[in-house]
């Protein structure tokens, strides 16, 4: 059986981006860039105001309050017709380019007119004050943002401002979502006996599109072969098919072999993980002569309990989805912790026991095991924010004890 460790070595040895497309700009927001972005432009594009008031004259520093003759007016998008010259001033607005011979502009506020002429009421003027120079914020032909780097508001405005309309990125990852199980229901219908509501086709829609992927749900997939088939082989379309259930060891656990028939190849089945033991990981080769590249289909049959598969998908699905979408396969975030009271955690395997994060003091993170009752007990996730890794062994940690806790993300 595959330790935690050993189940992400092994899955990210098939983990690749996706092949990079060019898109709207519109429609980049979260995606990784693929390329380079180059600017064509100088910011600001020219010497310009950076406050609405009077460009002066260089004589004015020794001089400030020689009343001063209106040249004209220039404001934002016009250009400026007349240099400055000594006893002359031109009104410029935030934005317009500075008028030839300009040694720095006045605020409006610090000056004042009198017989028609402009008079500064600024005891101290220094050269350059209040104008922004010609590509002080970027050049022409300067690299302003790198590939790897992920689209967020900001780095969308930059490209449009460097004209980047549609910039080559790394696509979101096509996720398919496929419940097994006879037993299942819609959610829109009341259980009848023996019967559940399919939770996990939502559960895991919602994980998937908090990294960013596109979502497909297959709906649900019936125990038998057949039913099995037909769902898996429209899930093999996409770049990563999330299955829950029917991977242990029931009469009815037919979900690795139909995979297997469907020429996925198996990388591992059971993980010492305690919940989320029965994780199956294949993938499906997608590569054809014109795309000897392409990355295969991720194939993950995660187990039917949804606590299982949450935390499988916390801790290998996640980074599966980041790394196809462009983002360097970070390690999981772990950070020490403080347990708010005595637990005493029992098994053969590592733990992860959901927990909810307090605030300690400001050095000290404090984390609640909260009362769990097991891998079907999501509605007590629904207060978690963290998982808490506890080792293999029946052990009593006292309170105050440290242990690691995993952050629960945009989940
Ligand atoms: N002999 C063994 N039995 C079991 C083992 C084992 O190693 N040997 N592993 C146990 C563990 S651990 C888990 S976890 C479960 C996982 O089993 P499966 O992945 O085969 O899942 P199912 O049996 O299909 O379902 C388990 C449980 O989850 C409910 N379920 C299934 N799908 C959904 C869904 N879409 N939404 C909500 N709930 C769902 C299902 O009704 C079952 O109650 O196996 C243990 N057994
Ligand atoms: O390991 Mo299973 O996932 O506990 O219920």
């Amino acid at each position: 059986m595959e330790t935690v460790e050993s189940a992400i070595a092994k899955i990210r040895q098939h983990l690749r981006p996706l092949p990079a497309c060019s898109m709207p700009l519109a429609a980049s927001l979260a995606r990784v860039l693929a390329a380079e972005v180059v600017s064509d432009v100088d910011s600001p594009p020219h010497d310009k105001s950076i406050v609405d008031g009077y460009a002066i004259h260089a004589s004015l520093i020794d001089a400030p309050r020689t009343p001063l003759t209106l040249l004209e007016e220039v404001v934002a998008g016009s250009l400026p017709t007349k240099a400055i010259e000594p006893g002359t001033c031109t009104r410029i607005m935030t934005g317009a380019p500075i008028p030839a011979a300009t040694a720095g502009v006045v605020m409006i506020e610090k000056t004042q007119v009198a017989d028609g002429k402009i008079v500064i009421d600024e005891s101290k003027i220094t050269l350059g004050q209040n104008i922004a120079r010609r590509g002080s914020s970027m050049k022409t032909g300067e690299v302003v943002l790198s590939p790897g780097t992920k689209i967020r508001g900001i780095e969308m405005g930059l490209l449009a401002e460097v004209g980047y309309t549609h910039p080559t990125v790394v696509p979101a990852a096509r996720v398919a979502i496929l419940a097994t199980g006879n037993e299942l229901v819609d959610p829109s219908e009341k259980p009848p006996a023996g019967a559940l509501r399919n939770s996990n086709s939502s559960l895991l829609a919602g994980l998937a599109e908090s990294c960013g992927a596109v979502v497909t749900i297959l709906g649900i997939a019936r125990d038998d072969r057949d039913s099995l088939e037909q769902h898996i082989a429209a899930g093999l379309q996409h770049d990563l098919l999330l299955l829950s259930g029917g991977v242990s060891a029931g009469v009815l656990d037919l979900v690795p072999q139909v995979l297997e028939s469907l020429g996925v190849k198996n990388h591992f089945h059971k993980v010492s993980l305690k919940p989320g033991k029965p994780l199956w990981f294949g993938t499906k080769d997608r590569s054809t002569p014109s795309h000897p590249d392409a990355p295969p289909t991720l194939v993950f049959g995660l187990p039917g309990n949804p606590v299982s598969g949450l935390v499988c998908f916390e801790l290998f699905v996640r980074t599966a989805i980041a790394t196809l979408q462009g983002l360097a396969s970070s390690s999981i975030q772990r950070r020490p912790a403080a347990l708010s009271k005595t637990h005493t955690c029992r098994g053969d395997r590592p733990t992860f026991w959901p927990g909810k994060l307090l605030t300690g003091e400001a050095t000290k993170l404090l984390v609640e095991p909260l009362s769990w009752k097991g891998s079907g007990d999501l509605r007590t996730l629904a207060q978690a924010d963290a998982l808490i890794c506890f080792p293999a062994g029946d052990i009593t940690y006292e309170r105050e004890a440290e242990v690691i806790v995993q952050p629960l993300s945009g989940s």
